[in-house]
Parts: structure tokens; C-alpha cells; sequence
């Protein structure tokens, strides 16, 4: 058995994980560990990391000098939630008939201040209730928060470095209240979802998968950071606003963009060497370069290029399954994706290594790669490096009546794929007469990702892919739709294809091994186990993906997975107490164990003033 780590200790704070030490010690219900304090009174009150509201203990508001600022009565943490919950639905009853975007604010704005306020009932309602709330901290909503940043913004969360900075973060890191930090997720606000570059605003990104952090995987907020790293915009609606939050300058380019980047990233590792770094929504021109910079000097990756390839690909050999075909008929699939971009030609690399660890290094896959010129072919001019090694030979292209910049709809009608997959950030690039061609699919059920986010981004809906498409196909899109009903009590299932089934256990598992960088293997093991979730029966239905309710059990066993291949490739350097020779000897069961009692829950811990 893995002893869990009592975090309160390490941290002064949120001793709040799922103790298996008191446990196996108490036969009662745990009692959770005590939490330090370093401060008292009001100051508690308003530190939403500690503060219970009205039910600190009457013991506690002696101890910690709280008596006289709360009403008397104290209200027990099912009553708050409750009453919590019930305000919820009050908003959502008020808001009915009221514009979508006016209802998805207020839901965000409810949830917001509550976060601002107390984190633990925060992080109790969102993990009870993920399916619910994930479309508001996360895709579509935050997009929308995104947008409207600037006027939303009440209360700082998370850092800020900007271009202003230089020079200055090295000393700047150690504003951090926090000792410990774990995760941090870093944007610098330039491809936000597909929304583009939104500066400062892009903020919401990494605070909204954060929050997906804590939710999935378990990590302690008290070790949680989001970055803006605000360079400038390019966005000339945002240099134009006046209330704007961000630096009203155009970006920084080249050499001065890059050394501002390494200035932060030396800083991030100068104070939490062991840290996690995810990278997130940099646009084209720098998700590659500064993945390839930092891959192999830290613990980081890039989620929208690694991250999405995993999801991608378990979604892919899915769909093989879903036609009755062994998996090793990936290597023969026609898959066509549109948008070559950080997310399409991650998508793209993935998928080409699994064909060759499958069909053997010479196989050619029969993926074709489209941008907003059409087909990309060798006899492209200008073509990205990194798009380079999918341009398809002119040959092959000419062979199916198809020419280097052929339109989609040429393409799908020429090609008959058996998967069309959109990372393009373009809505309604799915358009019926393209959804109608997929009717002419090689596949007996053709597969539809509509991947772009937030929804009004998305290639397609899941109503208009099964009304033209056909009934028989699978369907996966960034952002949640509905099931669709297709009369007959059939029902088209809308699976979410989104990288939240992955980057919270690629974070969690790099963590929790103490890895020195995030390698391939990690992130094959992490698509692997995601691919290899789904029963037989569940395929069968459509369903590529889990319930995002069962998240943390997702996320527990993707957690496992990449320890297992960290410790396989000798990067793992343990974690706490747990050095690399007990990950080594841990079978995957007594892994999954090790991640899942690693998982911070939050109750309220009983609080201890240490000056
Ligand atoms: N579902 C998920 O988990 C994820 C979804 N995404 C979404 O993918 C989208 C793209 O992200 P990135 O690749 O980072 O953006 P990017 O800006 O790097 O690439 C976009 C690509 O789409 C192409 N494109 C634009 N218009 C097109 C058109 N009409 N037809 C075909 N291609 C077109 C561009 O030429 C470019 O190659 C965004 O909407 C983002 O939200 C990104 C990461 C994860
Ligand atoms: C999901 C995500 O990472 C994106 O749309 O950029
Ligand atoms: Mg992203």
C-alpha cells in the first residue's frame, strides 16, 4: 500500500488529500490532516485558499481569532454546498429565454466569485458536478470569458509577466505566496482556442485548465499556477480599447520575443525545478520552436500539440474498432485533416509513428493534410517545416484527379476517407455539401471530428454531421453538443474529443514520477491507455471517449501509464518519498493506487495558526 503524502506539511496549507495513512491506522472515517495557517482573523476570511465562511467550528474561530466576524450559527459543508447549488439553479430558472452568451456569463460569474472566495467548496461543486460545469470554467465559456476579459476582471489570479518585465522575473518569481508549485500552465495569449490572438485576456486559458487540473487529477490549487506572459497584441480591437488590461503594444517578434521567453522559463525552473510546465494556445509560428527549445532541458509540454495528438489518435484507432477492424488496419484508414496548424500536424506526427510501430517504417499512411490553401502537396510553395513531411507526392495527388491546392469538397469526394478530422479553428468549414460526400465513404462507418473550439468555431455540429452524413457514422467535436435524436429512439452520440482526457494525466503521472523531461513514449503510453479505455460494447455504440464524470478515474489510470513509461525510459527521479525504485517495482495496479491516493479532495481541514 502507497502511503499518500501528507501535503498540508509541505505546503502550510490544504491538508486536504484522501489520507490512506490514517486510514489504514483508524478503522473510523479519517480524520483529515491538520492545516497550517500563517495568519489570523479577517485576513483568513479573505484568503480563499483557508476561508470556510460560516462554518468554521466555534473551536476554530477561538483559536484563529475569527469570533465576532462571523454570524454565530455555523453551517456545516453540505449546507453550504447545497445552498450553493440551489443559487445555481436559481440563476439558471432566472435566465431562461435570456441570450445564450448573457446566461453562460452569469454562469461563469457565479462560479467565479465563488472560487474567489472558497476553494474548497469550489473545487467540491465543480468535481461533483464536471459534466455540468466544464462547459463554463472550460470549452466554450471561457472562451467567451476570454473575449470579455478585460471588463470581466475583479480579482487577480495566477501571475503576470510582460515584456516590461525584462530582466526583473528572476526576482518577480518570488511574489509567488506559494512555496510549492506544481503545475503551471503557461499562455501568451496569441491562438486562443480559435478565437485568435486575445492578449492579456487569454488568461482565462490557463486558469480554466487549472481548474480542469484540479478537477481531473487532483492536483492541489495551493499548487497551482496560471501565467500570462504578455508580450503585446496584434489584435487592433484590443490596442484600440481603452479599458484594455493588457500592454497596448504590438508583439514582440524574433529575438526579442524568444529571450523574454527564456528569461521566464529560467525563473519557473530556478524556483520549482520539479515543477510541470504545460504550454497553451501560442500560435504556429512558436508552439514548435519553443517545444523543441525546452522538450529535452525541462519538464514541459506543449498540450495543443501534444496533448490533442493523444486524444486524436485514441479517437482514431476508436474508430477502427467501431468498423470491426483490427487495430493494425489503422496503417490502411484515409484520413483527412483539415487545418495544419500546432494542433493538425500534431495530430499528424502521432498518427504517422503509430503506423509505423504498426505496419513497420516504410508503410505509407494514406493521410492527406489541407490548410486554408487547399491540399498540401510537394508542389507547395512556401510550405511550413513542419508541415513538410505530410505534403502528399504530386503523383499520388494527381493519380486521384486531385492538384496541389484541391478544395476540401475535391478532396472528400476524390478520396472517400473513412475519417475527416477538423483542427482548422474555422466553423461550418463541414459544410453539407462536404458532410453529404462523407456518404461516399470508403468506411462503413465513416468518422467525423469536428474539433475546433468554442462551438461556434467548430467545423460542423453534431445535428448538421448526422442529418448529412448519415446516421451510421462516429462523431467527435472540441466542444460539447448534445446527443442527437434521430427519431426512433435512436440516438447519435456526440462524443467529446477534447485534450482534457489527457494533458490532466500527462501533468499528474509526469509529476508524480519526478520525470526529467516529457518523452514520446510518455505521450504514446498516455494515448494508449486513453484508447484502450472504451469496452468493445461502448465502441460499438459510437462512444470513443469516457464520461467526463468518471474523469479522475480516467485520469488515474493515463496517470499510471506515462509513470510507467517514465520509469521505463529511466527518466523517472520519484517523488517525495517515493523514489524511482519503488515506482519501478509498483505493478500497475498498486500505480494506479500510488496516483489515485495522490489526488487531493477537498473537505475542510481543521485549521492551526503557526506564526
Ligand atoms: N479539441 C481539442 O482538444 C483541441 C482543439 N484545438 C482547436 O484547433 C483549432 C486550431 O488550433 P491550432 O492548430 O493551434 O491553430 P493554428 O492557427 O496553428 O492552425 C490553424 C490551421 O487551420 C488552417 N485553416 C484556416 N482556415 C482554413 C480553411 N478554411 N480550411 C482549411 N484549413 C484552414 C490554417 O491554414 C492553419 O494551418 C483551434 O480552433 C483550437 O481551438 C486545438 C487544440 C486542442
Ligand atoms: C482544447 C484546446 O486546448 C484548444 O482548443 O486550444
Ligand atoms: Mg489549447
Amino acid at each position: 500500500m502507497w502511503r499518500s503524502r501528507v501535503i498540508s506539511s509541505a505546503v502550510g496549507g490544504g491538508g486536504r488529500s484522501r489520507n490512506k495513512l490514517f486510514s489504514s491506522i483508524c478503522s473510523t472515517t479519517p480524520v483529515p490532516a491538520p492545516c497550517i495557517v500563517h495568519k489570523r482573523g479577517s485576513d483568513i476570511l479573505h484568503d480563499p485558499w483557508f476561508n470556510k465562511d460560516t462554518g468554521f467550528p466555534l473551536t476554530e474561530r477561538d483559536r484563529l481569532g475569527l469570533r465576532g466576524l462571523l454570524p454565530p450559527r455555523v453551517i456545516s459543508f453540505q449546507q453550504q454546498y447545497d445552498r450553493f447549488m440551489e443559487s445555481f439553479r436559481s440563476l439558471e430558472h432566472n435566465t431562461q429565454g435570456q441570450p445564450l452568451t448573457v446566461v453562460s456569463l452569469a454562469k461563469w460569474r457565479i462560479l467565479n466569485r465563488l472560487h474567489d472566495r472558497n476553494e474548497t467548496l469550489y473545487y467540491r461543486a465543480l468535481i461533483d458536478n464536471i459534466k455540468h460545469f466544464a462547459p463554463i470554467i472550460y470549452t466554450p465559456t471561457v472562451g467567451l470569458v476570454c473575449q470579455n476579459y478585460s471588463g470581466l476582471f475583479r480579482r487577480p489570479r495566477g501571475m503576470y509577466f510582460s515584456a516590461k518585465d525584462k530582466g526583473e522575473m528572476m526576482s518577480m518569481i518570488y511574489n509567488w505566496p506559494a512555496k510549492q508549485v506544481d503545475m503551471i500552465v503557461l499562455t501568451d495569449g496569441s491562438r486562443i482556442l480559435g478565437l485568435g490572438d486575445l492578449g492579456v485576456q487569454g488568461m482565462a486559458i490557463p486558469i480554466g485548465k487549472l481548474d480542469m487540473y484540479v478537477a481531473a487529477a487532483g492536483i492541489n490549487p495551493q499548487r497551482v499556477l496560471p501565467i500570462m506572459l504578455d508580450v503585446g497584441t496584434n489584435n487592433h480591437h484590443l490596442l484600440e480599447n481603452p479599458l484594455y488590461i493588457g500592454l497596448r503594444q504590438p508583439r514582440l517578434e524574433g529575438e526579442e520575443y524568444i529571450s523574454v521567453v527564456d528569461e521566464l522559463m529560467e525563473a519557473l525552473h530556478a524556483r520549482w525545478p520539479k515543477a510541470v510546465v504545460q504550454f497553451e494556445d501560442f500560435q504556429f509560428k512558436w508552439a514548435f520552436e519553443t517545444l523543441e527549445r525546452y522538450r529535452k532541458k525541462i519538464c514541459m509540454f506543449n498540450d495543443d500539440i501534444q496533448g490533442t495528438a493523444g486524444v486524436a489518435l485514441a479517437g482514431l484507432l476508436g474508430t477502427v474498432r467501431a468498423q470491426g477492424r483490427p487495430l493494425s488496419d489503422f496503417a490502411n484508414q484515409k484520413i483527412v485533416v483539415v487545418g495544419a496548424g500546432s494542433a493538425g500536424l500534431g495530430v499528424l506526427n502521432m498518427a504517422y509513428q503509430a503506423v509505423a510501430r504498426m505496419a513497420g517504417p516504410k508503410a505509407k499512411p494514406q493521410f492527406f493534410l489541407l490548410d486554408k490553401n487547399g491540399l498540401i502537396t510537394t508542389e507547395r510553395v512556401g510550405v511550413e517545416s513542419a508541415a513538410a513531411p505530410f505534403s502528399k507526392p504530386i503523383e499520388e495527388v494527381k493519380s486521384l484527379g486531385l492538384h496541389e491546392g484541391s478544395d476540401l469538397l475535391d478532396v472528400v469526394k476524390k478520396v472517400k476517407p473513412h475519417v475527416l478530422l477538423g483542427l482548422s479553428g474555422v466553423g461550418g468549414v463541414f459544410n453539407e455539401d462536404v458532410l453529404k460526400a462523407m456518404r461516399n465513404s470508403d468506411s462503413s462507418k465513416p468518422a467525423i471530428f469536428a474539433m475546433s473550439n468554442p462551438t461556434l468555431n467548430a467545423e460542423c455540429t453534431a445535428a448538421d454531421a448526422f442529418k448529412h452524413a448519415g446516421e451510421n457514422i462516429v462523431f467527435g467535436s472540441g466542444s460539447p453538443f448534445e446527443n442527437v435524436d434521430l427519431g426512433n429512439g435512436k440516438v447519435g452520440h456526440v462524443n467529446q474529443a477534447n485534450n482534457m482526457y489527457l494533458f490532466p494525466g500527462i501533468g499528474l503521472g509526469s509529476l508524480l514520477s519526478g520525470a526529467r523531461i516529457i518523452s514520446d513514449g510518455m505521450l504514446q503510453a498516455a494515448s494508449e491507455c486513453l484508447a484502450s479505455y472504451m469496452t468493445e460494447e461502448e465502441i460499438q455504440m459510437g462512444r470513443l471517449y469516457p464520461s467526463i464524470d468518471s474523469i479522475r478515474h480516467i485520469t488515474a489510470e493515463v496517470g499510471a501509464a506515462v509513470i510507467k513509461a517514465a520509469v521505463a525510459e529511466e527518466l523517472a527521479e520519484g517523488h517525495c518519498e517515493v523514489g524511482p525504485k519503488e515506482l519501478a517495482h509498483m505493478s500497475k495496479e498498486e500505480c494506479v493506487e500510488y496516483v489515485t491516493s495522490n489526488m487531493w479532495y477537498p473537505i475542510y481541514s481543521p485549521l492551526v495558526h503557526e506564526k
